[in-house]
């Protein structure tokens, strides 16, 4: 084949060392730590995690490779400083693709490589990929790159910045930010609709907020507004505390927020956040039954893009709304407005959950006559799969999650606006694209759901326990077992049931049958952390506590357990 020196294929080298002979120099100043031994660091569900004294090399090989998705994909493309609701001694990379979603699974496979490769094989696997991908490396590569509040996220994140230089990228780096935020940036950059618009900053993102809220709420008396009794946010001592407080000031007087676990008080994700109250079935730390009856509140998690709602009612007892009671609201909004616009039959409109949505949130949903598929855990297989939907709402039980509206499907809406006359339709097309303004379309967003349920509740002037009482969760719970190899436990492809070993299939089924009606258990094992996990369900708390510990004590007798059988949960 002949090439030209236009053609892309005459940029691509031998080798890299060609264009950057500085690497052999470079690449030995940030080898991989004896501390990592044998391990293998493994992309899991959003990037590496790990503790943070151990992935300095990691960083700078990411910031080389987040440069050559840029160069690939002719746009910018992004790197994110965080470990999430991970403890503070943690660390992670998120890498961001040019869509501003996550990195494309046909990618991961560069990242383990390049993460886990010798020094001097790094420049082997730089070789491959650019060969395989058929990388101009004359390309121009821009990233985006931002960080959470973690002590060891500062130096981190300059690894990555000189990994990207050393690639001849351009890199601007934006400090700190949440990650959805840092996917935001990146899909309006690159999307040529909104790339020169005034949302494509960090202003830009409050102002494209607030804006969508003031849209959402314009319907309800000012003064009711300013009245209404403040959301008390737990930041989980992260970013979002930072990030909030700006949004707070914009939103002024239409939405009263109180922040509370800011990173100057407290140590990161430490007993609180959305992952504690969510996992522990806890209220965080910084909340108490006796101070905080009766008061609206949400828990972020440390990057925030996670939140779940909770209160104590007038008695003290605490409640929580997780992912599956947002999506529940979020659901009936767009119902109700594709219903006004008579075009429920035309747009489709379906949530996805996962195995660990809560039966009734499937009832309600399905009362309603929602669309419901289910998708295997972790956030990139629901927002996959919620694009079948021409308006696809995601929600991990955990609280992350977002919606998705096709572009066909706002280009409908807007087409629609100057023909419509009857002021109920306007208001109903009016709302439906400040939603869509509202919801970060890339990405989970914390900050972004959190308004969106506020505006909501706002909208249906209700107290978040008339929220709460949209359906009653069945009792259910979550513990996990230590097994030597967790790899022997199979699962169907929706994870709900148990396929090997045959043992442990025949055992939970037969528990389950005799745990009443409404009873549900399955196992699967953890994509992010050495264990197997137990969920179960039953009519009554106590059915739920028991059928888990009896599927637990099965899996241990079973699958190879480790050390004495489960007596009690594990969180
Ligand atoms: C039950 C549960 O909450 N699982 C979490 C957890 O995955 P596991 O594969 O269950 O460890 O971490 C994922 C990444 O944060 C998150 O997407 C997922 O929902
Ligand atoms: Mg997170």
């Amino acid at each position: 084949m002949s090439t030209t020196a236009a053609s892309p294929a005459a940029a691509i080298p031998a080798s890299i060392l060609e264009k950057v002979p500085r690497l052999m120099d470079e690449l030995p100043k940030h080898s991989k730590p004896a501390a990592l031994g044998d391990k293998v660091l493994s992309y899991g569900t959003a990037g590496f995690r790990d503790n943070a004294d151990i992935l300095g090399s990691t960083f700078h090989r990411m910031g080389m490779l987040a440069v050559l998705r840029s160069k690939k994909e002719h746009k910018i493309t992004g790197l994110m400083v965080t470990a999430s609701h991970n403890a503070a001694p943690d660390n992670g990379v998120k890498l961001v693709d040019a869509d501003g979603g996550m990195l494309a699974q046909s990618w991961e496979k560069y990242a383990m490589q390049l993460a886990n490769a010798n020094t001097e094989k790094v420049v082997e696997v730089l070789d491959t990929i650019i060969r395989t991908e058929k990388i101009d490396v004359d390309q121009t590569g821009n990233i985006f790159i931002a960080r959470d509040t973690r002590v060891s996220s500062e130096h981190l994140s300059e690894l990555a910045r000189e990994g990207a230089l050393l690639l001849g990228g351009n890199v601007l780096d934006f400090g700190l930010q949440t990650t959805p935020q840092l996917h935001h940036f990146i899909r309006m950059w690159n999307h040529e609709q909104y790339n020169k618009g005034d949302w494509a900053s960090e202003a830009g993102y409050y102002n494209m907020l607030v804006d969508a809220f003031k849209q959402l709420t314009s319907g309800v008396d000012q003064k009711k507004l300013e009245m209404r009794t403040p959301l008390y946010v737990d930041c989980a001592h992260g970013v979002g505390a930072i990030q909030l407080a700006k949004l707070a000031k914009d939103l002024g007087d239409m939405l009263h927020i109180e922040i509370r676990n800011t990173p100057e008080d407290g140590e990161l994700n430490f007993e609180c956040g959305a992952e504690h109250a969510q996992k522990a079935r806890k209220h965080p730390a910084g909340f108490s039954r006796d101070a905080d009856r009766g008061k609206r509140a949400c828990s972020l998690d440390g990057d925030a893009d996670r939140v779940v709602f909770h209160y104590f009612d007038v008695q003290g007892e605490w409640h929580l709304l997780d992912g599956d009671k947002i999506a529940c609201l979020f659901a009936g909004f767009f119902a109700e407005k594709l219903k006004t616009l008579e075009l429920a039959s035309e747009i489709s409109l379906g949530v996805v959950q996962t195995a660990y949505a809560n039966g009734a949130a499937y009832n309600y949903l399905k009362a309603n006559n929602v669309q419901v598929a289910m998708a295997k855990t972790g956030v990139k297989y629901c927002h996959h799969k919620a694009l079948d939907y021409d308006i696809g709402i995601y929600f991990e039980a955990n609280g992350h999650g977002t919606v998705m509206m096709k572009d066909h499907v706002v280009d409908r809406l807007h087409k629609m606006e100057s023909t419509l006359t009857d002021e109920k339709k306007k208001y109903a097309l009016a709302n439906i694209t400040a939603a869509h303004q509202l919801i970060n379309q890339a990405v989970g967003d914390a900050l972004s759901d959190a308004l969106f349920v506020e505006a909501l509740l706002i909208q249906h002037d209700w107290s978040i326990a008339q929220w709460d009482a949209i359906y009653q969760d069945l009792p259910s719970r979550q513990t996990k077992v230590k097994i030597a190899d967790r790899t022997v436990v199979k699962t169907t492809e929706d994870e709900t049931a148990a396929t090997a070993p045959e043992a442990l299939k025949a055992a939970v089924e037969s528990l389950v049958a005799s745990a009443g009606p409404n009873a549900r258990a399955f196992v699967r094992p953890s994509g992010t952390e050495d264990a197997v996990r137990v969920y179960a369900e039953a009519e009554t708390q106590e059915g739920a506590d028991a059928l888990a510990l009896a599927v637990a004590k099965a899996v241990h007798e079973h699958a190879g357990g480790i050390g004495d059988a489960p007596s009690a949960f594990v969180a």
